[in-house]
C-alpha cells in the first residue's frame, strides 16, 4: 500500500506554466502536433462523408459500397471526435534512443513515411506502458504519463525504470503511480470513467487475454473489475474487428442505474458498437418494470423451472377424455381418443418446438376428420338407393369418392372455424407471454406443471393475478418459453417469399415501361436501369432499415453476440444462464465478479458450480487482487463482514490509505439530514450515498432533501457503484434481511472511495461482526 507517490518524479505539477518548464512547453508541442493532426483527420472524414452521402445512382454494388463506405467515415468520425478529452496520455522512451506516444487511438505521419504519431493503447506495442517494470523494463528507460486539461499539458509524472532507483518497500507493483493515485484521488462524478491511463498489470493480462473460450475473472471490491470488464470490450472489438463488427458485442449489468453508471466509458474509449443490457431487458417486447419478492425471483432462477416450463406446455397438448366432437356441415364428426394420441405423438416425436409441431398434429387430425367426413358422404350418398350386385371387377370396399374430392373436403375442413376451434381446444398455438401469465395466474396449472418440484409454499409464492407486470426474474422463463413454443412461421415466410417476387416482378414491369418511354431513353439522360434496377427498388419499397449490430441485436431475441461480457456474474441465476449461453453459442464469454459479493438469492457461491452446466470445467480463471476504490482504514472494518460470508476469503489490498477513520453512531439520537449535510460538505463537490436496508427506504427519502450528489438506495442498488462518502444505515438490519446478509453488508461498506459512517441500532460494527 502507498500513502503518497514514491517513484515517481512528479517534476510538473499543474501550477507550472510551459514556458517556465522547458519539458512541459516540449511535450505541449508534441501534443499540440497530434490535436492538429486529429482535426485535419476529421475534416478529411467529414468532407469524405459529405461527398458519399451527396452520391446517388449507380450499380447495386456500388449503392452496397456506398453504404459501406457511410458506416466507415461515420464510425470513424465518432471515434476521431470521442477521443477529444486526454487524446495522449503516455510516452515511453526506450533504451534505444526510440521515443512512443501512446493515446487513445493511432494516428499516422501520411506525409512522412507513415511513422505512427500516437500509437493506439489496445496496439502491441503499448503494452510496455502498462507492463514494464524496474525489474522487468522491456527495453523502456523511462515511462511518462502526460496529464492534460482540454488541449493543454498540465503535468507530467515520469518513472524511471532503473532497479536501482526503484522502490524496495513498494509491494503492489503499480505503474505509474502517482499518475494512478491522481486519478484514484479525483471526486466521483456518479459516472464511471475509462481507466487507459493508468491501466495495472494485473489488469492489462485481463484485458488482452484472448477471445476464445470462457474467461472469469475474480476479485475483490474495488479491483477495477467492471473497469477492466469494459476496456476489455474495447480492447477486444479492436483487435477481432473482423469477427465482432457483425455480430457484435453484449455487456450485461445488473441494473439499469449500475448501466447508466458505466454508460460513459466505451464512448469515451470511441466504441460505439457495444449493447449494454440487463438480463431483464434481454427479451424484445417486454419492458419487466414489476418486482419480484425475494423468494420469488429466488424460485423464478432455479433450474427446475426448465422442467417446469416444458411440463406446462406439453400440458397445452391435449386428447379428449373420451371422443372429440367436431360440427362439420351440419354434421358431427367424432374423433376416438386413441386417434388423438397417435396424432399427439407423432407430433411430439417431431422433437420440434410446440407451435411448429402444432402443424403436424393439426395435419393428422385432419386427415383423420376428412376420412371421417368422406365416410359421412358416402353413406349419405348411398341412402335410400337399392342395392345392386357387385360387377365382376368390383369390390364391395370400392370408395366412391376420389382422391380430389378427398382433398376438398380436407380443405374445407382446415378453413372451418369450428373445426379449427375444436383442434386449438386440444392444441392450442400459444405465445410465451400468454403461456406463463395463464400458468402464474392459476394454481391448478401450476400444481400441474411443477409435480413435486417445489413445496407446496414454493408454489403458491408463484401465483399472481394475470395481468401483474412481468419482472426481470419473469424473462429468462420468457426465453425458454419461447424456445419451447417456437414459431411456426411457414406461413409468414411463404407470404414474405411471395411478396419479394411480387415486388420484383412489379418493379420490372416498372422499368420496362419506363424504359420504352421514347422520352426517357433519351441518350443524354441516364437509363432508368442504370439508376434503378429491379432488385434495388424492391429493396427500397422494404425500406431495409440501416441499424448497428448493437441495434438490430436489442430487437432480435434470437441474435447471437460474437462476444459476451457479464458483470457482477456472480448474481446471475442459473435461469439467467439459460439465457445467456443461448445469446453465444460460441462461448466467446469474459465474466466478472465476486463470488463474495453474491446477494442474489438465486445467484452463485462457486464459480465451478455455476458454469458446470454450461461448460463443465472449459473456463480459465484470473484474479485481481488489489483494491484501488476503498481507502485501507474502511478495508480493515470491511474485512469483519467478509469473515462471515467465508472466513477462508482474503479482501483485496487496499492500494492507499485516506487518513480518515470510519465512524460510528447509534441510531437513537442520530439525526440523519444533519449527518448527511455534513457528509456532502465533507465530499467537497464529490458524492454521498445513504445505503440501507429495503424496508427503510421509503423513510430515508421521507427524512431527506433531494441533493443531486446525494444517492439514497438499497444495497442491492449501489451493487457495483461507488460514492466519495457513504452512510450505511442499520447494519444489523442488512444482515438480518436476507440469507445472505453478510455479502450485502460486505458490498455496503466496500462503496466508499474516502468516507465511510456506520449508523446502527444496537451494537457497533466491531460488535456486530464478533456477535454474528
Ligand atoms: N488501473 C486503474 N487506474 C485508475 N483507476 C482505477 C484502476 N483500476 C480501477 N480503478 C478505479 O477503481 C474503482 C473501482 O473499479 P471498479 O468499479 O471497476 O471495481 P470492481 O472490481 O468492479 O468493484 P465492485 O466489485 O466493488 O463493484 C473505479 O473508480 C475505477 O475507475
Amino acid at each position: 500500500m502507498v500513502g503518497h507517490p514514491s517513484r515517481s518524479e512528479s517534476g510538473s505539477p499543474l501550477s507550472v506554466l510551459p514556458d517556465e518548464n522547458p519539458e512541459l512547453a516540449a511535450e505541449q508541442d508534441y501534443v499540440s502536433r497530434l490535436y492538429r493532426k486529429l482535426d485535419s483527420e476529421r475534416e478529411t472524414v467529414q468532407r469524405r462523408l459529405t461527398g458519399v452521402l451527396a452520391e446517388t445512382g449507380g450499380t447495386p454494388q456500388a449503392r452496397t459500397e456506398r453504404d459501406v463506405a457511410t458506416t466507415t467515415y461515420s464510425d470513424r468520425l465518432t471515434q476521431l471526435t470521442s477521443v477529444e478529452q486526454g487524446l495522449c496520455f503516455g510516452r515511453l522512451d526506450f533504451h534505444d534512443g526510440e521515443t512512443t506516444y501512446v493515446g487513445r487511438l493511432g494516428l499516422f505521419d501520411e506525409e512522412g513515411d507513415y511513422e505512427p504519431l500516437l500509437l493506439d493503447w489496445r496496439a502491441p506495442a503499448a503494452r510496455p506502458f502498462y507492463l514494464a517494470t524496474a525489474a522487468s523494463p522491456d527495453g523502456v528507460r523511462r515511462r511518462r504519463h502526460i496529464r492534460t486539461l482540454s488541449r493543454k499539458v498540465v503535468g507530467l509524472d515520469d518513472e524511471i525504470l532503473d532497479l536501482s532507483a526503484a522502490d524496495q518497500g513498494h509491494d503492489l507493483g503499480l505503474a505509474g503511480e502517482a499518475a494512478l493515485l491522481a486519478a484514484l484521488e479525483r471526486r466521483r462524478t456518479g459516472e464511471m470513467s475509462d481507466i487507459v491511463a493508468t491501466i495495472q498489470g494485473e489488469q492489462d493480462r485481463i484485458i488482452r487475454d484472448e477471445l476464445s473460450g470462457v474467461l472469469v475473472v475474480q476479485g475483490g471490491p474495488g479491483t477495477g473489475k467492471t473497469a477492466v470488464a469494459l476496456h476489455r470490450a474495447a480492447y477486444l472489438l479492436y483487435t477481432y474487428r473482423q469477427q465482432l463488427a457483425t455480430r457484435g458485442v453484449l455487456v450485461v449489468g445488473p441494473n439499469s442505474t449500475f448501466l447508466r453508471y458505466i454508460g460513459q466509458v466505451l464512448p469515451s474509449l470511441g466504441e460505439t458498437g457495444v449493447l449494454l443490457s440487463t438480463i431483464g431487458q434481454l427479451f424484445p417486447g417486454v419492458r419487466a418494470k414489476g418486482e419480484d419478492s425475494r423468494e420469488a425471483a429466488e424460485i423464478k432462477g432455479r433450474a427446475v423451472l426448465a422442467d417446469v416450463l416444458a411440463d406446462a406446455v406439453a400440458d397445452r397438448q391435449q386428447v379428449p377424455e373420451d371422443v372429440l366432437r367436431v360440427e362439420f356441415d351440419d354434421d358431427v364428426l367424432e374423433l376416438d381418443k386413441a386417434t388423438c394420441e397417435r396424432a399427439r405423438d407423432k407430433a411430439r416425436g417431431t422433437l420440434r418446438p410446440h407451435n411448429v409441431a402444432r402443424r403436424v398434429f393439426v395435419g393428422q387430425l385432419l386427415d383423420a376428420l376428412a376420412e371421417r367426413a368422406a365416410g359421412h358422404y358416402e353413406v349419405d350418398l348411398f341412402e335410400g338407393v337399392p342395392e345392386i350386385p357387385l360387377g365382376e371387377d368390383e369390390t364391395p370396399d370400392a370408395e366412391v369418392l376420389d382422391a380430389r374430392d378427398r382433398t376438398e373436403i380436407r380443405a374445407e375442413l382446415a378453413e372451418s372455424k369450428t373445426v379449427l376451434a375444436a383442434l386449438d381446444s386440444l392444441w392450442p398455438k400459444v405465445s410465451p407471454q400468454r403461456l406463463l401469465r395463464e400458468l402464474f395466474a392459476s394454481p391448478e396449472r401450476l400444481e400441474s406443471a411443477v409435480g413435486n418440484r417445489l413445496t407446496k409454499a414454493e408454489r403458491a409464492l408463484l401465483v399472481r393475478p394475470a395481468k401483474s407486470r412481468w419482472t426481470p426474474a419473469d424473462v429468462p422463463l420468457l426465453d425458454e418459453l419461447a424456445e419451447l413454443l417456437g414459431e411456426d412461421d411457414t406461413e409468414e415466410r411463404a407470404a414474405r417469399e411471395r411478396r419479394e417476387r411480387e415486388e420484383r416482378a412489379y418493379a420490372e414491369g416498372v422499368l420496362d415501361i419506363l424504359e420504352q418511354d421514347e422520352e426517357i431513353i433519351d441518350e443524354e439522360i441516364l437509363r432508368v436501369s442504370d439508376i434503378l434496377d429491379s432488385e434495388l427498388f424492391a429493396e427500397r419499397q422494404q425500406r431495409r432499415s440501416e441499424l448497428t449490430a448493437a441495434e438490430r441485436a436489442a430487437r432480435d431475441r434470437r441474435w447471437t453476440f460474437g462476444h459476451v461480457i457479464v458483470d457482477e456474474a456472480q448474481e446471475l441465476s442459473p435461469m439467467d444462464w439459460r439465457l445467456l449461453m443461448r445469446r453465444v453459442p460460441s462461448r466467446s464469454m469474459t465474466l466478472v465478479g465476486d463470488v463474495a459479493q453474491t446477494g442474489a438469492p438465486a445467484g452463485a457461491s462457486s464459480w465451478g458450480e455455476m458454469l458446470g452446466p454450461y461448460v463443465g470445467d472449459r473456463w480459465r480463471l484470473r484474479e485481481l487482487t488489489v483494491n484501488y476504490r476503498t481507502p485501507a482504514e474502511i478495508m480493515a472494518l470491511a474485512a469483519g463482514a467478509l469473515a462471515h460470508v467465508d472466513p477462508g476469503l482474503r479482501a483485496p489490498d487496499s492500494v492507499r490509505e485516506s487518513g480518515v477513520r470510519p465512524w460510528q453512531l447509534p441510531a437513537a439520537g442520530a439525526d440523519l439530514p444533519s449527518i448527511v449535510d455534513k457528509e456532502l460538505a465533507a465530499a467537497d463537490g464529490g458524492t454521498i450515498a445513504v445505503l440501507c436496508p429495503a424496508a427503510r427506504l421509503g423513510g430515508v427519502r421521507a427524512a431527506l432533501q433531494e441533493d443531486e450528489r446525494l444517492s439514497l438506495l438499497t444495497v442491492e442498488e449501489a451493487k457495483g457503484l461507488e460514492f466519495d462518502g457513504v452512510v450505511v444505515l442499520a447494519p444489523e438490519e442488512i444482515v438480518a434481511a436476507s440469507p445472505r446478509g453478510w455479502n450485502d453488508l460486505y458490498v455496503a461498506l466496500t462503496r466508499a472511495t474516502r468516507r465511510l459512517g456506520v449508523v446502527y441500532t444496537a451494537h457497533e460494527l466491531e460488535a456486530l461482526v464478533g456477535a454474528g
